[in-house]
């Protein structure tokens, strides 16, 4: 008898979810299932609507921020923690933006531009404008990612704002997706199994624009303010910035007609890294002394926020002493509860920098949650990568305790959707 109904097995981040109809001698509803490993199909197996075990998975990481805002710093920290360093994918395109690792995957965002630069020249809107990216194949690639499907996916060409001949994507143990959009649609917000947004206030982009624009590439002061100055529009309405409701629908019975944009992204991130210019030296407008914001949502799966001395006690420790050498304006520190776009948030903040990267062990002692797997392993991280910008102040501090979690995250998934059994139902 042949059977046509569909079967594919409902979990969650599963990789074996793909199944086809099949012919039975038996003439008894059978469902032949293939199973798929990191993209590679590896058994076959019978089902008759009873359980499957599969193990493995992608998950989903989420890392939003505007340009220049420090990702592939930030990507190159996490795949560190993994253990390997990340490449571009081997023979393929030399300005493919994807860096692949042993574990995992990062795409770039910008791949699913829609319209090219003189695309988005002729029809006047931004890179950041949702009308010039593909929401819909961004959401159908990183689903089939998600599991287990290779993709073609876009190559946005940076160097000749051309979109390129795609390439071969296949399933990693885990996916980031990094750019100005993870978080802007729905249906790819809920792929995420955690995100992360880069919060870097105007101030500070415009120090580091200034410090990479015009000291690596050539550009002049004017032109990196203009810049900066054309995009803002569109990054507040679709990026970063958080519109009150109450007061937009106020404004709307008086203006006509209103552009409304609801979906600032870093509402809905677990965890916001926010970079701020240092309150220990009195009006301060170098840029160089940061006030780093590490904000971590409260009751999110498989995450627990990191804390100093004493869980959910506010605290203020200045570490500047015997055993943190500190030279002006020294470092101070800060933890406690607080909410943020009505989260229960835990937030732990870092003002100045280190001298002495060794010594971060002192503050890394007194630090819990932290996802370690060996006493240091923190401070390790850091003097491996001292070069790194950031390296001697939260950013580079806070960046590597979220690649712990998320290493610590992608363990428990993994373990748990080891012992879960999965259901097999109709589709
Ligand atoms: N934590 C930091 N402290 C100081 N400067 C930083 C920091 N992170 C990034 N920068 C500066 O910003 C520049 C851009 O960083 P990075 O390449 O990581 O950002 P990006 O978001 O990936 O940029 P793009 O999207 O333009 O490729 C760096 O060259 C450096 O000058
Ligand atoms: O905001 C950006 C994300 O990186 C870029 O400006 C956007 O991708 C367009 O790229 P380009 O300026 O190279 O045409």
């Amino acid at each position: 008898m042949a059977v046509s109904t569909v079967y594919t097995v409902q979990s969650l981040n599963s990789t074996c979810s793909i199944s086809t109809p099949t012919k039975t001698n038996l003439g008894i509803q059978q469902r032949q299932v293939l199973f798929f490993n990191a993209g590679k199909k590896t058994t076959r197996g019978r089902v008759r609507g009873g359980v499957i075990r599969c193990a493995g998975g992608t998950i989903v990481i989420g890392l939003a921020a505007d340009s220049g805002c420090g990702k592939s710093t930030f990507m190159r920290r996490l795949t560190s923690v993994f253990g390997g360093a990340a490449e571009p994918p081997k023979g393929g395109n030399p300005d493919s933006n994807t860096l692949i690792s042993d574990t995992t995957t990062v795409i770039c965002l910008d791949d699913y531009h829609s319209l090219d630069r003189t695309g988005r020249k002729v029809e006047g809107v931004t890179a950041l404008d949702p009308r010039a990216n593909n929401f819909d194949l961004m959401y159908e690639q990183v689903k089939a990612l998600k599991d287990g499907i290779a993709v073609e996916k876009p190559i946005y060409n940076h160097v000749s704002g051309l979109l390129d001949p795609p390439e071969l994507i296949k399933p990693p143990k885990i996916l980031v997706i990094e750019g100005l959009h993870p978080m802007y649609d729905q249906r790819v917000r809920d792929l995420l199994d955690f995100s992360i947004y880069l919060d870097i206030s105007n101030d500070v982009k415009f120090a580091w624009k200034i410090q990479r624009d015009m000291a690596e590439r050539g550009h002049s002061l004017e032109s990196i303010k203009a810049s900066i100055e054309a995009r803002k529009p569109d990054f507040d309405a679709y990026i970063g910035k958080h519109y009150d409701l109450k007061l937009l629908i106020m404004l709307s019975m008086f203006l006509t007609p209103v552009n409304i944009a609801l979906n600032p992204q870093k509402q809905y991130a677990d965890a916001v890294i926010e970079v701020l210019p240092t309150q220990l030296i009195p009006d301060d407008n170098e840029g160089k002394v940061l006030r780093v914001k590490l904000i971590m949502k409260e009751g999110v799966k498989y995450f627990s926020p990191v804390y100093l001395f004493d869980e959910g006690s506010t605290i203020s420790w200045i570490p500047c002493g015997r055993k943190l050498t500190c030279s002006y304006p020294g470092i101070k520190f800060a933890y406690g509860p607080d909410s943020y776009y009505d989260h229960e948030v835990s937030v732990l903040e870092m003002d100045g920098q280190f001298d002495r990267l060794d010594e971060l062990i002192y503050v890394e002692s007194h630090l819990s949650n932290i996802s370690t797997k060996f006493y240091g392993e923190i401070t390790q991280q850091m003097l491996k990568h001292a070069d790194f910008p950031g390296s001697n102040n939260g950013t580079g501090l806070f960046q590597t305790i979220v690649g712990l979690k998320i290493r610590d995250l992608f363990e428990q998934i993994t373990a748990s959707k080891a012992s879960a059994p999965l259901e097999a139902t109709k589709a």
